[in-house]
């Protein structure tokens, strides 16, 4: 193991802010998946992608765009830095941990206090897999791997 493990935390998000700084193809993944478990997100971006456009037109995510500031951040309670710009999401990183802010860096592993599982959800069962950071790929085999068990043991009651 070279890396920290991190505890499997199940926490309620509805009533709390997040923020995603970016609007490109992770930015929209990312949220997509978080809107399965909150309305409550702000996306903030100069360019966004055309489903996360229609996301904002359509009221499931708090849309601004324009480049981030420091004030977007007031009363989050977690922020997704999912920009290109690498010195921005360094800065986004710092600024979160002087506010105690939850943060995820999209393109640094080692500026996230919480990673991105893969997810897969049936009913009041909700997986979510990680691999410490050190293996995305092994994340998404693992998850695809139970949500192919669950699947097949559904289909044989
Ligand atoms: C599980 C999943 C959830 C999700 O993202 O939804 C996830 N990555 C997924 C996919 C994926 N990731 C990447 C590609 C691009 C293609 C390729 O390279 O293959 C693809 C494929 C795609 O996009 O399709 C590239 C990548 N990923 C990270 C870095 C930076 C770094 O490692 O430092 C870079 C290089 C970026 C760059 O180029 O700069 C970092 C992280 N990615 C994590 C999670 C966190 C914990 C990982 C772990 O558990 O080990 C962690 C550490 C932090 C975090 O981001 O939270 C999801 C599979 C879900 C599923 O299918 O079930
Ligand atoms: N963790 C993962 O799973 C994973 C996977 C692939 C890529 N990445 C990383 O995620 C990051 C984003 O990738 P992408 O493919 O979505 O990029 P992208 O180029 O599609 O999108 C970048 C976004 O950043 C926005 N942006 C630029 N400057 C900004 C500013 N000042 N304020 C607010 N937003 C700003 C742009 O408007 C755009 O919406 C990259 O750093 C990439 O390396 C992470």
């Amino acid at each position: 193991m070279k890396n920290k493990r991190f505890f499997p935390m199940f926490v309620d998000l509805s009533d709390k802010k997040i923020v995603v700084v970016g609007g490109g193809n992770i930015a929209t993944r990312r949220i997509k998946t978080l809107l399965q478990f909150t309305r409550n997100i702000t996306a903030v971006a100069p360019k966004t992608t055309m489903e996360l456009h229609e996301l904002g037109k359509a009221g499931f995510v708090n849309l601004i765009n324009r480049p981030v500031k420091r004030s977007d951040f007031a009363m989050a309670f977690m922020v997704i830095a999912a920009t290109n710009d690498w010195k921005l999401n360094d800065e986004i990183y710092r600024v979160c941990k002087e506010q105690g802010i939850y943060v995820n860096v999209a393109d640094d592993k080692s500026k996230c206090d919480f990673y991105f599982p893969g997810i897969y959800m049936q009913d009041e069962v909700v997986v979510g897999i990680t691999a410490s950071g050190l293996n995305h790929k092994k994340a998404r085999r693992v998850r695809v791997a139970i949500q192919e068990a669950m699947e097949a043991s559904d289909n044989e009651e």
